[in-house]
């Protein structure tokens, strides 16, 4: 038989492995309902967020005051600005006193010097406010760890290491451009405003409407954008994870077989995340609208109602007043606001929300979940109807027109030399293969690889084991199992000896200090625990001894999914209800007493297997269910 190059849910992959128990942070969101979702995780992290912020900011209202003391400078500045312009205009240069004029300019140009120790002062008060958010960020992060290390080592430690470096420093960076352009916004703004109250209150009729329907406008981007951030963050973080676990397991993927689902896997992700940033550019357009609005409107409208306004007693002094605020104060006021809110700020309630997210629960906590309900007892799970395989356009045909009926609670053994077609059928059975002719269907409806991990485990030869925990490696199928499931299954299966040598379910499994046979009894446990409704073992006890064979298909038989058998040894073949013959595209199917006595090839392959099984047939005819061959082709 070829080993794994059929992948079954035991052969998937690490890129493909089933969310662990306690993972919270879903790398993929499942796409139905995703907005929903989105919209949900969103206002429970901005509501999150903001309480945890309001007693923070409360416990700093000195440090607030301080620094707003600091930016009355700002304002000041914006102030004179225009007023300086407008007075220089009219009392000066128009009225014919161009000593006067220079004189406010000078006033203008004065009010710029004191920005120096202004922003000296505004730096050291920021510090008192940065500076605590990341010393609590990084105390929060490293208390998680630890309480994290304690309950187990794994995916905490690791999210909790880049909580310390990294994210603590995107927060506090982006926590520190906030507070600086808020602040900066709010001075200047109410620098300009009041300047242009000063100079005439009808200039605000023109200017105020753009103003607050572009502020409206960009404050109604925020929440869907901070979404749709979040949604390209989580995103990017999946397909770096998958791609990260790709890179570590390339040669368990080329062993399993499973190249072609861990392509359409990284393009299923990599479209998800092409989604996020075109959702989020689309979003971004809105944004520069509102800016567009906001920053470039004031102007154009101040400019279109000059002549109403000068008639309506507006100095020239006082329009280029107004121009000079609009132009070289509000408009570059509110462009950084916008750009640090809908760039950074979305970040920062992202990155905080990930501090605020309540650490995962316990390992043990989820209720087991068995992946699909069991089937009943006869009812078909996996059918083939007339159904053809070849390898190639131009190769013979592994199989031809093989017609079969696997129902739940029945026991399936296949037999035939070497090269025949088992694995093939193995393959084709799971899904991995696409028949070239004929239907397969699974619980009577056709095959879907969406259904595969719900309906079918493939073992093959080669067991896939990888480096973690004994507990993780079992509960791979169902990451939900709970430890007295385990302790049940390896009592049944005879896992205890693998397991007292190994000391316990959280004791580390290094893959090449198994043999091959304790590999093949690790898939073998898992694939109990995941009791599917098909269970195919494509040689996957072959190095098990003739015992623990037994006990194995035994334990299996006993399950309510139906089991199909690659068998190697006789005893294999005589346990089983029915048994396939397959000599290349012909093939027979009946109990071991048919087959004895209407198939040749059975009776050769039972003469040589005999010896090696170690026992001799006796009377040895069992019962099965008499089905007797369904389709064979001659
Ligand atoms: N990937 C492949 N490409 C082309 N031909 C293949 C491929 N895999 C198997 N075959 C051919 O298909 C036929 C059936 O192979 P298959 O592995 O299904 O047989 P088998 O009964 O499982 O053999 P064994 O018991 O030796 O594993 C053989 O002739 C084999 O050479």
């Amino acid at each position: 038989m070829k080993a794994g190059r059929a992948p079954g849910r035991d052969e998937q992959a690490p890129g493909a492995r089933p969310r662990q128990a306690g993972q919270r942070h879903d790398a993929r969101p499942a796409r139905d309902g995703k907005r929903h979702g989105a919209r949900g995780r969103r206002d429970t992290s901005l509501r999150r967020v903001g309480r945890e912020a309001r007693p923070f900011l409360r416990a700093r209202t000195g440090a607030i005051l301080r620094l707003a003391g600091w930016s009355l400078l700002e304002f000041a500045q914006t102030f004179l600005g225009g007023f300086g312009v407008a007075r220089a205009l009219d009392d000066g240069f128009l009225a014919g006193r161009p000593t006067t004029g220079l004189l406010w300019l000078a006033v203008a140009a004065a009010a710029v010097l004191p920005s120096v120790p202004a922003a000296r002062g505004v730096f050291g008060r920021l510090a008192d406010l940065v500076e605590p958010l990341r010393d609590g960020l990084v105390r929060r992060a490293v208390s998680r760890a630890l309480s994290g290390a304690l309950d187990r080592a794994g995916d905490v430690s690791t999210r909790s290491l880049s909580q310390v470096t990294h994210q603590s420093e995107i927060a506090r960076d982006g926590w520190a451009g906030l507070v600086l352009t808020l602040r900066s916004f709010v001075f200047t703004a109410a620098g300009a405003v009041t300047g242009l109250l000063a100079l005439s209150p009808a200039l605000l009729l023109i200017v105020l409407p753009p103003l607050l329907l572009g502020a409206a406008l960009f404050l109604a981007t925020l929440p869907p954008m901070a979404a749709r951030q979040r949604d390209y963050l989580a995103a990017d973080e999946a397909y770096a994870a998958h791609a990260g676990r790709l890179a570590a397991s390339v040669r368990d993927i080329a062993a399993a077989g499973a190249a072609e689902r861990t392509v359409t896997e990284s393009r299923t992700l990599a479209e998800e995340q092409l989604a996020a940033s075109r959702s989020l550019a689309r979003w971004s357009g809105v944004r520069v609208l509102a800016l567009a609005v906001c920053g470039r409107f004031p102007p154009l409208l101040l400019l279109l109602g000059a002549p109403w306004l000068l008639r309506n007693g507006l100095t020239p002094g006082a329009l280029v007043g107004a121009l000079t605020y609009l132009t070289q104060a509000l408009a570059p006021a509110v462009q950084a606001l916008m750009t640090m809110l809908g760039t950074a700020g979305g970040r920062l309630v992202v990155v905080l929300d990930r501090f605020t997210d309540a650490p995962p629960p316990p390992a043990d906590d989820p209720p087991p979940a068995r992946e699909a309900a069991p089937p009943h007892r006869g009812t078909p799970v996996a059918e083939l109807h007339e159904v053809s395989f070849a390898y190639g356009p131009g190769a013979q045909p592994v199989l031809d027109r093989l017609s079969l009926t696997i129902e739940a609670g029945e026991h399936l053994a296949v037999v035939g030399p070497s090269g025949s077609g088992k694995s093939t059928l193995a393959a084709v059975l799971a899904g991995t293969e696409r028949p070239t002719g004929g239907a397969v269907r699974w619980r009577g409806r056709p095959v879907r690889p969406a259904d595969a991990t719900a309906v079918r485990v493939l073992l093959p030869q080669h067991a896939y084991v990888f480096s973690g925990s004994l507990r993780d490696n079992l509960r791979y199928h169902r990451p939900g199992a709970r430890d007295r499931e385990i302790a049940a299954m390896a009592d049944t299966l005879g896992l205890d000896p693998l397991l007292s040598r190994l000391g316990s379910l959280d004791a580390a499994v290094e893959p090449d200090r198994l043999s091959q046979g304790e590999r093949q009894l690790i898939a073998l446990g898992r694939a109990y625990l995941a009791a599917p409704p098909l269970l195919i073992l494509d040689e996957a006890t072959s190095r098990l001894d003739p015992a623990a064979e037994t006990r194995v298909e035994h334990a299996f038989g006993a399950l309510p999914g139906a089991l199909v058998v690659v068998a190697h040894r006789l005893s294999s073949a005589r346990r089983a209800g029915r048994t396939l013959v397959m000599d290349g595209p012909r093939t027979q199917c009946g109990t071991h007493g048919e087959l004895l006595d209407s198939c040749a090839l059975y009776r050769d392959l039972a003469g040589l297997w005999e010896p090696a099984d170690g026992r001799g047939e006796g009377s040895g005819r069992r019962e099965g269910n008499g089905r007797g061959a369904e389709r064979g082709r001659g």
